[in-house]
């Protein structure tokens, strides 16, 4: 397999000697995959910026590359049913064993419980890593270790000897923290579909485009991709490098959920009387949204991105960049440099915990703890209050999250609706077509049901 040149394993050999001893080159994908988790953990990088970087520089070839990807991303995502077994079978907590010890555990127990991988290719690679990258020692403890992994046969084989039942059963099957696992119960309304929908989660993601200024069906054929079933601007690809499409390079198409796509256009559809020339997206960054809009608004609409971040601002300016007639500002939106009722339409697509996006955040579900949602709750009132303020009477305000979660989502939507100068807009005759969107008059999209993030989404209309 090709890869990145081997570490040095310590000096050896004579004194005027000092090349590196001669072994098996060490293999590139797993190598890589090891330099994802080690940057997760050592530095909290992310691994969808983090991984692409390493393959770019690293000019894997394409096999080895969607190795290196699965295996990233998969121990990633597993890394609570990884631990579990590898608690079973190191005789101290995970937490005393060296931190690149225990992610090449994890990277060769994962081969071992998930992917099929022959017992002596994942124990002698992941032991040939180990003694490279932490030392003879320790490469001895990992050959121990996952030869008792292997032995103990693959997931469903471990999930029965942990003897693990209800939501902890659920969680270790589904890779995700049990606290999750009670937030997405709330959201479904019960059990009848929770492990469909925490599977769903749990697989690699389509990639979706959008459509912004080039013809739909021509970039169906351009990508070799087949249309989107609810968006008319998406296309779902089968596979590929997306960024190697020419109107991807050109910014005519870009990669886009399609749930995030209805979530923009629902903002455009909700019936308005009166004028309908401002329209804001008030936490931008990094332009997904706003690209859709602008490609989308009727000629004389002027559009207004704001973000507080200004690096994500400046994600926004680059995704709006040739788009007349917008304007990109740097602001928090709780306190906003423009004037009370200066818009028509406004997007609030609110920061949230992201558990209805864990497919692409694959560490992220490690990363969250339930202790997150309360602070974010507080950022999303006072960011849908200011929203409420800044569109006129009879204007739209869309409440997005990329997050299910019941405190995030129906709560905030039905606090704003509370008062009394704020009605609900049902959702549902706005997404004709999407079936089993509804979740009260707002809507509510899942990977299971729709192949997509599980977006929240809510209209609100200011009524004087
Ligand atoms: C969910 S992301 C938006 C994604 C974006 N709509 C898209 O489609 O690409 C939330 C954004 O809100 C921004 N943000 C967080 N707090 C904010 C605030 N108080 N005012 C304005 N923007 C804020 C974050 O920097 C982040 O870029």
């Amino acid at each position: 397999m090709s890869g990145p040149p081997r570490r040095p394993a310590g000096p050896r050999g004579g004194r005027r000697d000092r090349r590196p001893p001669r072994r098996a080159p060490l293999d590139g994908a797993r190598l890589t995959a090891y330099d994802v988790l080690d940057g997760v953990s050592a530095r909290e990088a992310y691994a969808n910026l983090l991984l692409p970087q390493l393959l770019r520089e690293r000019d894997l070839e394409p096999r080895d590359a969607a190795f290196a990807t699965q295996l990233a991303y998969g121990a990633l995502r597993a890394q609570g049913t990884l631990d579990a077994v590898l608690a079973t079978l190191v005789d101290r907590p995970l937490a005393d064993l060296d931190r690149r010890l225990l992610d090449l555990l994890r990277l060769g127990t994962y081969q071992l419980l998930d992917l099929r991988v022959p017992a002596h290719a994942a124990v002698a690679t992941t032991v040939d890593l180990a003694r490279a990258i932490v030392g003879p020692g320790p490469s001895g403890l990992a050959n121990a270790v996952l030869r008792k992994v292997a032995a103990g046969g693959d997931r469903a084989a471990w999930l029965a000897q942990l003897g693990a039942d209800g939501d902890r059963r659920l969680a270790l099957a589904t890779d995700h923290p049990e606290w999750i696992v009670a937030a997405w119960r709330e959201a479904l309304g019960g059990d009848a579909e929770l492990e469909a929908a925490l599977l769903a989660d749990d697989a690699a993601p389509e990639v979706h485009l959008v459509a912004r200024h080039v013809d739909r069906d021509a970039l169906a054929e351009e990508s070799g991709g087949t249309p989107g079933p609810w968006s008319p601007y998406a296309v779902r690809l089968g596979g590929g490098d997306p960024g190697r499409l020419p109107s991807v390079r050109s910014g005519a198409a870009a990669v886009q959920d399609e749930g995030s796509q209805l979530a923009a256009l629902l903002l455009t559809r909700a019936p308005l009387e009166g004028p309908d020339g401002r329209w804001l997206d008030v936490c931008a960054g990094p332009g997904g949204k706003a690209g859709l809009l602008a490609a989308v608004r009727p000629a004389g609409v002027h559009l207004t991105a704001a973000d507080r971040a200004p690096h994500r601002a400046e994600l926004v300016r680059g995704a709006l960049a040739g788009e007349d007639d917008v304007e990109v500002v740097v602001a928090d939106g709780r306190e906003p440099p423009w004037a009370p009722g200066s818009f028509d339409r406004v997007l609030l697509d609110a920061p949230c915990t992201g558990l209805g996006a864990l497919r692409r955040r694959p560490e992220v579900r490690w990363r969250r703890g339930p202790d997150d949602v309360g602070p974010l709750v507080d950022l999303q009132t006072a960011l849908l209050d200011s929203a409420l303020a800044s569109v006129r009477p009879g204007g739209v305000v869309a409440y997005v999250t990329c997050s299910p979660h019941a405190a995030e989502t129906v709560a905030v939507a039905d606090a704003a609706a509370a008062r009394d100068d704020v009605e609900v807009l049902p959702v549902v005759p706005l997404l004709d077509g999407v079936p089993g969107v509804g979740r009260g008059s707002y809507g509510q999209l899942w990977p299971h049901r729709h192949g997509t993030d599980a977006m929240f989404l809510a209209l609100l209309r200011r009524t004087r």
